[in-house]
Formats: structure tokens, C-alpha cells, sequence
């Protein structure tokens, strides 16, 4: 497995947010994440990268326990991430931006060079000298996706990727999130478009109440709407 969290707990203070939850992304899988506000998708995503602490279980990568490890140690294992609100750096270029985090992949793979994401995101060829606060909504978001890429991850968490953009662009991202699924990057994807995780994924866990409820392969949940929605209170 690329990724494992076994049990995991965490708390913010007393609030117990993950209750032992558990899940595994394979290598090259697609995986969604799904949850109404607030069950703790974003915290189960902090806590797999070291930026909210485990108060119990375990996170696994590519086998090795990395439970405690730094942020920078866990991502250099493959992981790029791309968080929600996007994190780009509002005073560097987006040229910066870019170039900034770029490097091979832990195979030593560099698929994903500076040319190639400007090819998929020609609008951040063209605006390569503004600065990330000069950039709209969907640009930002088209270059926290790029700069995830330039670090050819064998893993690419999206953390809803699609919030607040127009749909057109929406509609770009989408896109982008099956290219990277078709050159056998897995993905770990948070969004509220659930048609649309589960059109775009191999397999997807809903969470509730910090805990996985519900997984299986995406078509399955996709052909059974009652129970999916029994779950999502959609
Ligand atoms: N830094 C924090 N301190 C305290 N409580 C927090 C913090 N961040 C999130 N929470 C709480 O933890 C719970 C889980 O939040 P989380 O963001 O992980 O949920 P989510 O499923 O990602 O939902 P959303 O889609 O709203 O982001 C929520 O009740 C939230 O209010």
C-alpha cells in the first residue's frame, strides 16, 4: 500500500475528531473521500501528513511507519498535496511558485517537468511573472496542482479542488484530475461534487463521525444512491 492509516485517532483539544479510522491507498489507485461538513475529511488528510498529530494508530507509507514524522519527511516519501485554500505564496511569482518545489520522484521519475504543466495549464504560461496574489480563484488553484505535480508525487491529495471556481474552470480541473489519473499517479480526492469523485475514482471510503462508514469501488457506491445518500444527508 502507498498509504495506510490504521486506527488513527486525533484530537483538536478535547474534540476527538478521527475514532480509529482506517484506510489504504494502493499504488496508482484513484480514491475518494467523501463526508458532510465537518467529519473530519480534512483532519484525516493533516493528520496522514504529519501536520496534525496522531493520538493513536498509525500512518503507514509505502510500508514504513511514519507516525510522529515531519511534514517535510512524509511528502519527500511522494506525497504532493494540495490543501484546501489552495496555499500558493501570494508574494512569489508564479514562475516561483512553480520551480520551488520541483524535483524527481522518490523512482526517480520527472514525468512532470516545468513545460509539461505549463502544457496543461497554458494560463499559467501566460501570467508566469504575476504573483500568486495577483491570480484568480482558479488560477491559484490550477498552480497549487501544478506545483504539487513538479514534485512528480506518486500520491496527489486534492483537498477540494473545485471550491468556489466557476464552472468552467471546474470543468478544467476535472480534467487535470483525470490526466493525473491516467499517467498512474493515485490520488486521495476531497470534494462535494460526489457524482463527480465517483466518476473520477477506482474506489472511495465515506467518512462519519471520524470513522470509516462506507467503502467500495466508486461504481458500486455510484449504483446505490440510496445508501450513499443515507450517509451524505444529500
Ligand atoms: N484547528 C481546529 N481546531 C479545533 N477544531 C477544529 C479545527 N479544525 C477543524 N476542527 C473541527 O474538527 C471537525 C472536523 O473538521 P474537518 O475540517 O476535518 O472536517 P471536514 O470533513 O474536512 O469538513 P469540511 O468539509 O467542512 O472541511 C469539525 O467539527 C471542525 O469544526
Amino acid at each position: 500500500m502507498l498509504i495506510e492509516a490504521r486506527a488513527l485517532h486525533a484530537h483538536y483539544g478535547q474534540s476527538h475528531i478521527l475514532q480509529g479510522l482506517s484506510l489504504s491507498i494502493a499504488r496508482g489507485a484513484a480514491v475518494g473521500l467523501l463526508g458532510r461538513n465537518g467529519m473530519g475529511k480534512t483532519t484525516l488528510i493533516r493528520t496522514l501528513l504529519g501536520l496534525v498529530r496522531a493520538s493513536g494508530g498509525s500512518v503507514l507509507v509505502d510500508g514504513r511507519d511514519m507516525t510522529g514524522a515531519r511534514t517535510e519527511q512524509i511528502v519527500r516519501l511522494g506525497i504532493g498535496y494540495v490543501p484546501e485554500g489552495r496555499g500558493v505564496f501570494p508574494n512569489l511569482s508564479v514562475r516561483e511558485n512553480l520551480v520551488m518545489g520541483a524535483r524527481p520522484g522518490v523512482r526517480g521519475q520527472n514525468d512532470w517537468t516545468f513545460e509539461r504543466v505549463l502544457a496543461t495549464f497554458p494560463r499559467l504560461a501566460e501570467r508566469l511573472s504575476h504573483l500568486g496574489s495577483q491570480l484568480s480563484g482558479g488560477e491559484q488553484q490550477m498552480l497549487a496542482i501544478g506545483r504539487a505535480l513538479m514534485t512528480n508525487p506518486d500520491l496527489v491529495i486534492l483537498d477540494e479542488a473545485t471550491e468556489g471556481l466557476a464552472p468552467q474552470i471546474v470543468a478544467e480541473i476535472w480534467r487535470t484530475i483525470a490526466e493525473i489519473r491516467s499517467t498512474g499517479i493515485a490520488s486521495l480526492i476531497v470534494d462535494r461534487n460526489y457524482r463527480a469523485v465517483l466518476a473520477n475514482t477506482d474506489r472511495a471510503f465515506v467518512m462519519e463521525k471520524g470513522q470509516v462508514v462506507l467503502a467500495g469501488e466508486s461504481a458500486s457506491l455510484a449504483a446505490d444512491l440510496e445508501t450513499l445518500n443515507r450517509h451524505l444527508g444529500v
